[in-house]
């Protein structure tokens, strides 16, 4: 049962430093139960790093962010309470999907029942016993979206999910995360598709520089663009699109 007062995600004052390098600045931002929030910026803008932060990839050098009420590390099932996509590199090119997803249930104390749920959900039975190394992109992005899904968690956190998915998989994935939200789950969600963020998202946090430059409810932030996140977007971010890089300041 969920305290659907309690946000499913809160920010609140994330700094990050690589060195003298400030990637991200006082982030703060709330993912309610039941909204698809799309989180987007150029290139270097701070996205990952943020999501990073969230699940405890990255130590935040100040700040706090909680899930449902909690820092990540104090989850009690965390497999059971969130989804993860943040890389969909990473998978053991020799296992296949089924023995990926069983390593993974296994791990989390999910029951086996889930791979064959998550296998159907995500369109890859077909290629359940084939050896991950001859996957594509897409298929690799349809594996990780299973794992994350794999513990039936009410929060989900994807980074750029739709990354080499095809039409019907993008398709897929939007009506999946629609579907997710609608029934109470949450969602953080970035992309670079502004036109699928715009079919998909309730609100967005746009970062630009490390800094939120722009968060709230989509159809009142692009109310003064025509509706238009493109434009929206491009005008906010117009004098930020340059690739903010640590390894060009020399840090
Ligand atoms: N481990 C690290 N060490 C040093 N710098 C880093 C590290 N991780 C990220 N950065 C820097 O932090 C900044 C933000 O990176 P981040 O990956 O969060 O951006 P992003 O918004 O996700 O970008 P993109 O849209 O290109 O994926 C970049 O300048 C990046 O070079």
């Amino acid at each position: 049962m969920n305290d659907n007062t309690i946000p499913a995600i809160h920010a609140a004052g994330l700094h990050k430093s690589f060195g003298d390098y400030a990637a991200v600045e006082d982030v703060s931002f709330l993912v309610p139960y039941g909204r698809v929030v799309g989180l987007l910026g150029p290139n270097g803008a701070g996205k990952t790093t943020t999501m990073r932060m969230l699940v405890g990839l990255a130590t935040p050098t100040q700040g706090v962010s909680h899930i449902a009420g909690r820092p990540y590390a104090a989850l009690s099932r965390p497999a059971q309470q969130i989804g993860v996509v943040l890389d969909a590199g990473g998978l053991h090119p020799s296992r296949t999907a089924r023995q990926h997803l069983r390593i993974a249930a296994a791990m989390a104390h999910i029951d086996a029942a889930r791979v064959t749920d998550v296998l159907n959900e995500t369109g890859m039975m077909a290629a359940a016993d084939r050896p991950i190394k001859g996957y594509s992109l897409g298929m690799r992005q349809r594996l990780a979206l299973a794992t994350a899904l794999l513990g039936d968690p009410r929060v989900l956190i994807l980074d750029e999910p739709a990354n080499g998915l095809d039409p019907a998989g993008i398709r897929w994935l939007r009506e999946n995360l629609r579907a997710f939200a609608a029934a109470g789950g949450a969602v953080l969600v970035s992309s670079h598709l502004l036109a699928e963020i715009e079919h998909v998202a309730d609100d967005v946090v746009v970062i630009a520089h490390g800094r939120v430059a722009a968060a709230g409810e989509l159809t009142a932030l692009t109310a003064h663009h025509g509706g238009d996140l493109e434009s929206f977007y491009l005008d906010l971010t117009a004098t930020t699109t340059e690739v903010r890089s640590c390894f060009a300041q020399n840090c």
